[in-house]
């Protein structure tokens, strides 16, 4: 269990995000939406370890309740933007979490390669990251985070370069990974679609300072979840969200 408690962020002038705290289960989706520039990002940086410096933080994060390391070896991080090394080949690039963890270059490598294809991806293993497209990148760096098999991850708009269709896929392949190894995941999204497919439990922040105003858990399967069994929730998400920006 990863336990987020009494979180506040501070700039010099304002505050980010205000008194955050919930729990993320290791084997549930938990997802976080609420308006632009609320400070989802800015949670999940704090949980990587890769906060601004400048902002000042007050709360604590306890995993299986000791302080939580960071960065921690069983949390994989996927930021908003890519992140990729230019210098390495996709390849290289996608074995760089498991290299870190102390995986032998072909161990890595055995993990990896079978993901290209379902992934897209086939064919762009020793290019570098300049000569794919922006979904491709996205999809490339998807995969160097979930290959980990880490107990928790969090993923910043996975998806979000993606068209609709390969969006889609991408999904399906996560909730049937899932299903084979469940995980802690802390997804966010702008796409209220995408958080009914595959959230456990949806968080909806409000706009500044952001703050937890609703916790939705879902507790229909993720395999009988109909798109008329989720129009009413995502009809509600909206009006939460409506009603923040008003
Ligand atoms: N280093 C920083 N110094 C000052 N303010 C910052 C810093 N980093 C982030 N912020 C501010 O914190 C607020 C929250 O940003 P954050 O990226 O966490 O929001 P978000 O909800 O993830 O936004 P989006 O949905 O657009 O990605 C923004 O107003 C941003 O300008």
């Amino acid at each position: 269990m990863l336990r987020i408690e009494g979180l506040t962020i501070r700039a010099r002038d304002r505050v980010i995000v205000e008194d955050i705290g919930f729990d993320m289960a290791e084997d549930r989706v938990t997802c976080l939406i609420g308006p632009s520039g609320c400070g989802k990002t800015s949670v999940q940086k704090w949980l990587a370890g890769v906060l601004a410096p400048e902002l000042s933080v007050e709360g604590q994060a306890r995993r299986d309740g000791r302080g939580l390391a960071r960065p921690d070896p069983d949390l994989a991080y996927q930021p908003q933007q890519d992140a990729l090394f230019p210098w390495l080949t996709i390849r290289e690039n996608a074995c760089l979490g498991l290299g870190v963890a102390g995986l032998s270059r072909r161990a890595a490598r055995a993990k990896v390669d079978p993901l290209f294809t379902p992934f897209g991806l086939a064919g762009c293993e020793d290019l570098f990251p300049d000569q794919l497209s922006g979904g491709m990148r996205q999809r490339a760096a998807f995969l160097r985070t979930i290959v980990q098999d880490t107990r928790y991850v969090l993923l910043d708009e996975p998806f979000s370069a993606l068209d609709a269709v390969t969006r889609l896929t991408m999904q399906d392949w996560l909730c049937a990974r899932l299903r084979d190894r469940p995980r802690g995941v802390l997804l966010i999204t702008h796409d209220l679609h995408e958080a009914t497919r595959i959230a456990d439990r949806i968080l909806v922040m409000s706009a500044r300072p952001g703050r937890i105003v609703a916790d939705i858990p879902l507790t229909i399967a993720r395999e009988d979840r109909s798109e008329a069994a989720l129009a009413d929730l995502r009809t509600h998400l909206k009006t939460l969200l409506l009603e923040d920006t008003q």
